[in-house]
């Protein structure tokens, strides 16, 4: 008889506790607790308006930029509690990467789009960087289309390949988790099956968590799915049983279009 290995656990990378959020004296999460497991995909999925993109947003305390956005509570990653953490907010977001809704190439050239975020936190040779380039291209599933060409302006191409491009920007400096906020609403069929083959190759390396209007894709791409609505946290499972077996009432009917 063969032995197997047990199945290996599922680790932590953010656990989030008790998290409420406020725009001003709007209460826009309330009481979240959620675990991300690591090197899978978490999709955030709830009808406009429930804070899918508020809750995103609190992993890499983009909040921050504006004086009026508070956030209470915890969200541990590695040992510290990020929303109280003193590093340098910059190098929390090299560890947790954000990809926007609609793609934001940098006015400069692929190649610079690639390296100018790898240039602030590291210094390498040429040829290494030439190397980086490359290979964040690679794993972008964008090299083929743009080796011959990464000397020409980023925004001279589609919008499924900038969108690519900011993936590529984005896993460049190794980042260890990758927030995408709505990242195909703005992206035909085809970019958007590219974007999502992609998402399932990045899981192998990064932690994914991914805002998504569209119930299929959460369906297609995550392994995780946590249900939103109106600031709560309605229910959070396996993709399969919240698709499948939804424990709440509130999750069946958004699930079978039953409401919205
Ligand atoms: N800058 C802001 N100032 C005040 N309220 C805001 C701000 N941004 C979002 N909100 C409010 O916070 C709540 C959550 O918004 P959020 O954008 O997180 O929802 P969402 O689920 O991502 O919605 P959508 O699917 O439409 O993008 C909404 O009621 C929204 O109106």
């Amino acid at each position: 008889m063969q032995a197997t290995l047990p199945p290996s656990p599922v680790r932590t990378s953010l656990s989030v506790r008790k998290l409420n959020f406020y725009y001003g004296k709007y209460h826009a999460l309330k009481n979240i607790d959620l675990d991300i497991p690591e090197k899978k995909v978490t999709a955030f999925i709830g009808p406009s308006g429930c804070g899918k993109s508020t809750l995103l947003r609190t992993f890499n305390r983009m909040y921050q930029l504006y004086p009026d956005q508070r956030a209470e509570g915890e969200i541990a990653f590695d040992g510290e509690n990020l929303l109280t953490s003193k590093k340098d907010v910059a190098l929390i977001r090299a560890r947790i990467g954000m990809v926007f809704q609609k793609p934001t190439p940098f006015p400069m050239s692929i190649y610079d789009n690639i390296a100018f975020g790898v240039r602030l936190f590291e210094n390498l040779e040429e040829a290494d960087m030439d190397e980086r380039v490359e290979w964040a291209l690679e794993k972008a599933a964008l090299w083929g289309e743009v080796k011959g060409k990464l000397h020409q302006s980023g925004a001279g191409l589609s919008g499924g390949q900038q969108q690519r491009l900011c993936i590529a920007r984005g896993i460049a400096i190794k980042p260890e988790v990758l927030l995408l906020d709505e990242p195909c609403s703005a992206l035909d069929p085809i970019s958007t099956g590219k974007i999502e083959e992609l998402i399932a190759e990045l899981k192998k390396d990064y932690t994914v968590v991914i805002v998504t209007h569209n119930m299929q894709q959460a369906a297609r791409v995550s392994d995780y799915t946590a249900y939103m609505y109106l600031g709560n946290l309605v229910e959070v499972g396996e993709t399969e049983q919240i698709f499948f077996q939804p424990r709440r009432q509130e999750t069946e009917d958004y699930i079978t279009g039953r409401f919205g």
